[in-house]
């Protein structure tokens, strides 16, 4: 069974059909990539998923069970995990404290937080933390830290909640090209030791042909092409339709 699997998905703004009987699946432990030129309808697909949209039609199951128009939090409590554009931390509490919050949320305990996160469960925040290489700034506020780092704490507090699938939207923007493949590197490997499927959409193509295992590609609201990052690449109707886009799909040099 799919890890996810999303049946002719479709959502119209007025009169804008943003997105047109889309349908992908995902495994647990790949890594999918969603990408399009801009206004293709990857963040409303990607909406959809995490139900901060409900589609006009179509199906999104997880596991077989239907999640199809639950709210996000309901999205969540069922095993989808999410990071954002711009990473979504607390720069004012410690790295630490930071995903003790997580666990403090996924454990209900979000009342009072600000008494009890520095008491929840620390060592299980270390751990986390070592699966993103940031158990040495446990102790570090997060205002302290430079924008790859926080995107590496952001990645241990969607981990805090054991996500089968960890939906990530544009995870690397705003950050340096080298830092960028090492993140995805990162999530890759983790996507592996725990089996959790990650959708990621993705504007970076050495992100998107170095790390996905699959690329989905969306051009005005449609699923233009689906398939390896290989087979992507040399796909003439996906050349086209980045034409005079700026963006480059050939393998760099
Ligand atoms: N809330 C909304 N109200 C009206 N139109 C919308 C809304 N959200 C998206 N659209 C339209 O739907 C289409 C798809 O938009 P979407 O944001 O999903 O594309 P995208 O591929 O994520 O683009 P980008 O790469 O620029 O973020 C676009 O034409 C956009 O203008």
């Amino acid at each position: 069974m799919n890890l996810l699997q999303v049946t002719n998905l479709s959502k119209a703004f007025g009169g804008v059909q943003a997105v047109q009987n889309v349908s992908l699946a995902l495994q647990a432990g790949e890594l999918l990539a969603l990408i399009g030129p801009n206004g293709a309808g990857k963040s409303t697909t990607f909406n959809m998923v995490g139900g901060q949209l409900a589609p006009d039609s179509g199906q999104v199951l997880l596991n077989g069970q239907d999640i199809t128009g639950l709210p996000p939090r309901a999205v969540w409590r069922r095993g989808v995990g999410r990071t954002f554009q711009v990473a979504q931390t607390f720069a004012t509490l410690t790295v630490s404290e930071n995903v003790q919050m997580a666990l403090l949320s996924t454990d209900r305990r979000i009342f009072h937080w600000w008494r009890r996160a520095t008491a929840h469960r620390r060592s299980d925040a270390l751990a986390l933390l070592a699966q993103v290489g940031m158990d040495a700034q446990a102790d570090r506020p997060c205002s302290e830290l430079a924008y790859g780092d926080v995107k590496r704490v952001e990645l241990a507090m969607a981990l805090a909640h054991n996500p089968q699938l960890l939906l990530m939207d544009e995870p690397t923007a705003g950050m340096a090209p080298g830092e960028r493949v090492a993140l995805m590197q990162l999530t890759r490997q983790i996507a592996r030791q725990r089996r959790m499927g990650v959708l990621f959409t993705e504007h970076s193509m050495d992100v998107v042909f170095g790390q996905a295992d699959r690329v989905a590609v969306l051009v005005r609201g449609q699923l233009l092409a689906e398939g390896t990052p290989q087979a992507i690449r040399a796909d003439a109707r996906v050349q086209q339709a980045y034409l005079g886009t700026g963006l480059v799909l050939e393998k760099q040099k």
